[in-house]
């Protein structure tokens, strides 16, 4: 499918300077339910994601639902999936389905299909991979993003400590598994072509330490997902830490630090404003 519409990259960061480049997490667990008064069916999901929608659609450059907490309530879950990304849209927002998609490629042929092609339940404008059958295996995929206008984040360095063992791991070149993704990911954005603009982005952890600081540098360009702040312990200070002279390129997120202000619409407001705000002053920091 060939799409006559702006690349995402483009779309994001128009949004990101307009409102902020935060993405907001939406992941309607069992606890967050009971907490907001909810009960934990395919009701209680919609309600749920029309409140967090009324509050943030207008607001936030992207959403970033997270499959799974959708899917355990079955099919009556994957429609209120599809109903939470209208909502997003229609309220201006880019949407990005946390689902972690990761196979041999003829699997992952069919997965793209799904995400991006012409039949998708979802039309996302972007979804999150992981790459442990091998970058090889994501490049079809990448090509149906491209063609699609569609995007890519590819986790790196992910943001919990169990991550860290194996994509630290060192292979026989002496690079690690993560510096070695870094390096396929930036080959991948900079290769000449007519349709020549990034389409692959890095998931890269707030809570990571400074001696990550190599992969950052080594992803050149790239877009970069940051989760972890709130709820993982990372703050946007650790952003500076990380990513200083990339403001343009990070897309802070977090998810459980808004959505545990709610059900009063109010508070859930204000701490959507307590991560708008430190977003774009990090942004704005590249622009001084
Ligand atoms: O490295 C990663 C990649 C994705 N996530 C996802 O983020 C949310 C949790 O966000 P909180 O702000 O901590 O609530 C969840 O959907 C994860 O799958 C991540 O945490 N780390």
């Amino acid at each position: 499918m060939t799409s006559f519409a702006p690349p995402f990259i483009y779309n994001f960061n128009a949004l990101a300077d307009q409102r902020s480049p935060f993405c907001l997490g939406v992941d309607p667990s069992k606890d967050l339910l009971t907490r907001w008064g909810l009960p934990d069916t395919a009701q209680g999901l919609r309600e749920f994601c029309d409140r967090v929608a009324d509050a943030a659609a207008d607001k936030v450059a992207l959403v970033k639902p997270q499959s799974a907490f959708f899917e355990r309530h079955g099919p009556d879950g994957l429609k209120v999936l599809q109903h939470v990304m209208k909502r997003f849209k229609q309220g201006g927002a880019l949407t990005l389905l946390d689902v972690k998609r990761g196979d041999i490629g003829s699997t992952m042929d069919a997965y793209a299909q799904s995400l991006f092609g012409p039949n998708s339940a979802y039309h996302v404008d972007a979804a999150t991979f992981t790459a442990y059958l091998g970058f090889g295996a994501l490049v079809k995929t990448l090509e149906l993003a491209r063609a699609a206008n569609a995007f890519a984040f590819v986790v790196v360095r992910s943001s919990n400590p169990e991550g860290t063992a194996l994509q630290n791991s060192k292979g026989s070149d002496g690079r690690t598994v993560a510096e070695a993704l870094a390096d396929d990911i930036r080959a991948f954005n900079e290769q000449p072509g007519p349709k020549a603009f990034p389409v692959v982005g890095a998931v890269m952890g707030a809570t990571l330490p400074d001696s990550d600081r190599g992969v950052v540098e080594r992803l050149g360009g790239t877009l970069m997902l940051t989760p972890g702040i709130g709820a993982q312990g990372a703050g946007f200070d650790d952003l500076k830490r990380l990513f200083a002279g990339r403001e343009l390129q990070v897309v802070p997120t977090a998810t459980r630090s808004v959505l545990e202000a709610g059900p009063d619409a109010a508070s859930l407001r204000d701490a959507l404003e307590r991560h708008l705000e430190p977003a774009r002053r990090f942004r704005d920091g590249a622009k001084r």
